[in-house]
């Protein structure tokens, strides 16, 4: 038995950080959308009791590393069970990018095991399993549009943004969450307006979106690689209506409504970064059937 899955990637619209935590994670507020740019999952039952994973792609670990293995491991000594799988993963999403790809492989291969193990969970289940993984696993096993809290597991789901272009351009590096996370300084941010964008959301506000974006992990990227301002900079020249980094970058994205000035952000930035991608949000939430 095989089953394919779709792993989307997903963009921050805003991501505050309110403090660091005790455990040294940090308490954060971040609204977070699903996109129309997704990993492929291959997972086919095998009757030994192993886990097997394989990549075409030479950034991604094709062992216990690998955060769809991980998710497969604690599935299996969970709820004891003795089948085996194949994870065979086709890599769209950008590594190290600031877009959850190795988050959202891990919460396909949970959707996806599920099914093939035949383990019954509810989203909810799988989420805080998921949770255990790393911190944006949760919200990549609902999908769609969520508000993320505590250190982004704590899920609540929002309706879909208004419908726009999405422009990503990923420059030519990568780029480690803990080292971006690490080097915030709290005292030196500004802080974005998440219940504004809460609101914008529900009103299907375009404008009040636009207004709202906002990542507090910007500045840092933007220190440490200045070619990611220079994307954006190219961005807004070309007409983008907003423009911020997703995650801990160094992806940054465009929100833009007209057909015309989407096409000539992405004509304008291909050949200047490593790879461009317009895409569409995804809007809906997972479902388990
Ligand atoms: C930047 C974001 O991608 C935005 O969605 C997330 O906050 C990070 O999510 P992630 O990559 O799944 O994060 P994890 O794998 O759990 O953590 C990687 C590292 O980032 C730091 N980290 C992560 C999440 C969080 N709320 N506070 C943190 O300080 C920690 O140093 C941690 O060791
Ligand atoms: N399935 C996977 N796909 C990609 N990278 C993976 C995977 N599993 C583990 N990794 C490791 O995780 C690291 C971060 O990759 P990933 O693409 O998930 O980053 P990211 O998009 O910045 O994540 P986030 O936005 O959640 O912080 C990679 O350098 C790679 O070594």
């Amino acid at each position: 038995m095989k089953l394919l899955i779709k792993a989307p990637a997903k963009i921050n619209l805003s991501l505050d950080v309110l403090y660091k935590r005790e455990d040294g994670y940090h308490e954060v507020e971040m609204v977070m959308t699903t996109i129309d740019l997704a990993d492929r999952i291959e997972l086919t039952l095998l009757s030994e009791d192993v886990i097997k994973i394989s990549s075409q792609n030479r950034f991604v670990p094709d062992d216990q590393r690998n955060l769809a293995f991980q998710a497969a491991k604690l599935l299996k000594d969970r709820y004891q069970v003795k089948m085996g799988v194949q994870i065979g993963i086709e890599k769209t999403i950008p590594v190290a990018a600031g877009l959850a790809g190795g988050s959202s492989d891990a919460a396909a291969t949970l959707r996806g095991l599920n099914k093939l193990w035949n383990l019954q969970l509810s989203l909810d289940e799988l989420a805080e399993i998921g949770s255990e993984i790393g911190s944006d696993v949760s919200f990549c096993v609902y999908g769609g549009t969520a508000l993320a809290k505590g250190r982004g597991e704590k899920i609540t789901e929002l309706p879909p943004p208004p419908t726009c272009w999405i422009i990503l351009a990923k420059p030519f590096i990568g780029v480690s969450t803990a080292d971006v996370y690490r080097r915030l300084d709290l005292s030196n941010v500004s802080h974005p307006n998440t219940a504004e964008m809460i609101q914008s959301i529900n009103k299907g506000d375009f404008k009040g979106v636009c207004e709202n974006i906002g990542n507090v992990l910007e500045d840092v990227t933007l220190n440490l690689h200045p070619e990611v301002a220079q994307i954006k900079d190219q961005m807004i020249r070309f007409g983008a209506d907003a423009v911020l980094m997703s995650g801990s970058g160094p992806t940054v994205f465009a929100l833009v409504q007209h057909d015309s000035r989407m096409n000539r952000i992405y004509n304008g930035l291909r050949g200047f970064c490593d790879q461009v991608f317009a895409v569409r949000m995804l809007g809906e939430r997972h479902s388990l059937d």
